[in-house]
């Protein structure tokens, strides 16, 4: 795009998808926007692009054809490929009908055509990888970046060959302000007197999170803690009817949460996958962890995010295959009996949180765009 010589910038930021790529975007737009410059979000037309967009009214969002990249020689090969260039032809249009100065995409395949359209529009273009490990998608994103933006210091040496890679963490939603613990248990109607275990599997909710809990019911129930499961969409009902039969035990199940930074503050622990988002906010609300990796996520980087929280004393790395109810229910105890050990987690976890990271994007890509 042309030079812009006028104060304020026009910025695409695609981040559809997923929640780990929809809200570290959506808190970047956050600041630009309340910095007056020009945001686009560019989401997917995936059901949970939705429903992140519903909670942001304020902020402009696109939607494309949500595309995933089959095997080299699969029939689908030909729908592909014709999607992706429809979407790379919305894309220009996007830029071009909105004057966009900086394209930043926030991972996955869904940031391709974009970035690719933002370069051949003359936009600067930005990717961010929130994970320690980047997957195939971004590591082609980097090659229409002209800068890669790291969540974790350890993903910095996977992009040696580019020029220009920063560690600026994962950002999180302005909404998540702190606030009191006391808020938080009238929210969701929890007795301020007990120790709260804060269950959640990513966006989109975790199955073998779920399941191993529904089995560990009793033995929370008999240590006089109290529950807050948000169960994901699909598992919802599911999970719903074990927590019935559980009427002693005090609960809230909740298949979404749009106010998860209440949900942080409500928890004296949490039991979570090692999505990058999803850890970036732990840390920042100080919540120790038990964190359980996605055992059939790319590169199997969930377990290499894990590993850094668990090496730092901030969580401790569950391995899903070999957990069951009783050292589920052990491993809870040990920290949540223990002040000790839950306030050493706390510490430790606040240790590793990002500071900022919105801003400093934010601040990156006005640079770039002007
Ligand atoms: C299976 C898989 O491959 N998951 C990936 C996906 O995770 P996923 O999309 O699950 O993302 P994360 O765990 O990183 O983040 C989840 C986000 O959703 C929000 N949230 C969640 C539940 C809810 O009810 N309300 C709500 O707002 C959380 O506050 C958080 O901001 O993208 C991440 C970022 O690349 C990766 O690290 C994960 O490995």
């Amino acid at each position: 795009m042309k030079k812009n010589n006028s104060k304020s910038i026009h910025v695409l930021i695609a981040c559809g998808g997923t929640g780990g790529h929809l809200f570290p975007g959506i808190a970047v737009a956050e600041v630009l926007s309340a910095r007056g410059h020009d945001v686009t979000l560019l989401i997917s037309e995936k059901k949970i692009d939705s429903i992140a967009a519903s909670g942001h009214k304020d902020l402009r969002f696109e939607k494309m054809p949500f595309l995933a990249m089959p095997k080299p020689w699969s029939p689908k090969m030909i729908g592909f490929l014709s999607g992706l260039w429809k979407g790379m032809k919305q894309c220009r249009k996007i830029i071009k009908d909105h004057e966009v100065d900086v394209v930043l995409g926030m991972g996955g395949f869904t940031s391709f055509a974009p970035l690719y359209a933002g370069r051949k529009e003359g936009c600067r273009t930005m990717i961010h990888e929130s994970n320690a490990i980047p997957g195939k998608a971004n590591k082609l994103n980097a090659k229409y970046s002209d800068i890669v933006l790291c969540g974790l210091e350890a993903c910095k040496e996977h992009f040696s060959k580019h020029g220009d890679v920063r560690v600026v963490g994962t950002p999180i939603r302005s909404n998540m302000r702190q606030n009191s613990k006391e808020d938080a248990h009238a929210f969701f109607k929890l007795d301020p007197k007990k120790k709260t275990l804060l269950i959640m599997g990513g966006s989109q909710g975790a199955r073998g999170v779920n399941r191993v809990v529904g089995m560990t019911l009793e033995q929370f129930e008999r240590m006089g803690i109290q529950v807050l499961h948000i169960a994901g969409p699909t598992d919802y009902e599911e999970v719903r009817d074990v927590y019935a039969k559980h009427p002693l035990l005090p609960q809230h199940v909740a298949a979404f949460c749009h106010r998860m930074d209440l949900a942080y503050r409500a928890a004296d622990l949490a039991i979570a996958r090692s999505g990058a988002s999803s850890m970036s906010e732990l840390a920042y609300f100080g919540v120790p962890s038990l964190l359980v990796p996605y055992p059939f996520a790319a590169e199997d980087h969930q377990t290499r995010n894990a590993e850094i929280f668990d090496k730092a004393g901030a969580a401790k790395l569950l391995v899903e295959k070999d957990l069951n109810a009783d050292i589920l229910a052990d491993t809870v105890r040990s920290i949540l009996t223990n002040n000790k050990n839950a306030e050493a987690m706390k510490r430790a976890a606040n240790k590793v949180a990002a500071r900022n990271a919105a801003e400093k994007i934010a601040d990156l890509v006005v640079k770039e765009g002007k």
